[in-house]
């Protein structure tokens, strides 16, 4: 049968990139998805956005949230201090399978826990599955319609600290204007709009950065 998208994306990787070099990795996917197949990675525009904010909180806990083929996971993970690890949240098991060899592929297994299933599950188990108490950083990439519901329940977990970041992918492309609209208007968040495109077109999306006040 048909090889996945996922699946030839894999094994590019595998060919062009050497095992062990994130960098390479993510070169590898980009390079497929410029010149192969679209694929929604957070891509290397908005990529190099979410690097700076990592770089500049450097959490000690992490929460993605949407792992899909590793691409932001390897981005993130290659930048944590040792011994930071950070869990990844996917529901779609044909996705985390492809997203299991891929950051193995980079190396970063050790880095990073990838748990299968839905966020509205998972979210109020992490605490006692992980031994979490509060994330430094949560990167939300993972279904439009879930941004909202699921930044009420960090809250309603107490998964968030003064000072937490939050920050979320497609806000204009596919669009989460709930979300923004809660974020941008609600006194517990500071929210800055980073501008950019949908990965690898030229179509306008961007990153939202929402800092948690308490
Ligand atoms: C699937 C899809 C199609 C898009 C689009 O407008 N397209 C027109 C332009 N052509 C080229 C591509 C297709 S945008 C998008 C997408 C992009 C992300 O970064 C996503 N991140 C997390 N979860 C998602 O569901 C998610 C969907
Ligand atoms: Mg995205």
């Amino acid at each position: 049968t048909r090889s996945t998208r996922p699946q030839r994306m894999l094994k590019a990787v595998q060919k062009n990139a050497t095992k062990g070099n994130p960098e390479s990795v993510i070169s590898a996917i980009d390079y497929f998805c410029k010149n192969s197949e679209w694929a929604m990675n957070v891509g290397d525009e908005k990529g190099s956005i979410l690097d700076s904010v990592v770089t500049e909180v450097n959490p000690s806990t992490v929460l993605e949230l949407g792992t899909y083929c590793g691409y932001s996971t390897v981005r993130i993970a290659r930048l944590l201090s040792p011994g930071t690890k950070l869990i990844t949240l996917e529901f779609n098991p044909a996705y985390a399978a492809v997203a299991r060899q891929i950051i193995a592929y980079a190396g970063l297994q050790d880095k990073v826990t990838l748990v299968e299933g839905p966020s509205s599950e998972l979210i109020p188990q992490i605490k006692e599955r992980f031994g979490i108490t509060t994330f430094d950083f949560i990167f939300l990439d993972h279904w439009k319609d879930r941004y909202l519901p699921d930044i009420k329940l960090f809250e309603e977990c107490g998964l968030l600290r003064k000072g937490s970041v939050l920050l979320a992918d497609n806000v204009i492309c596919p669009g989460t204007p709930e979300y923004l609209e809660y974020v941008r208007n609600s006194p517990h968040y500071e929210s800055r709009y980073y501008p950019a495109h949908l990965e690898y077109t030229k179509v306008e999306d961007g990153l939202e950065k929402s800092v948690f006040l308490g």
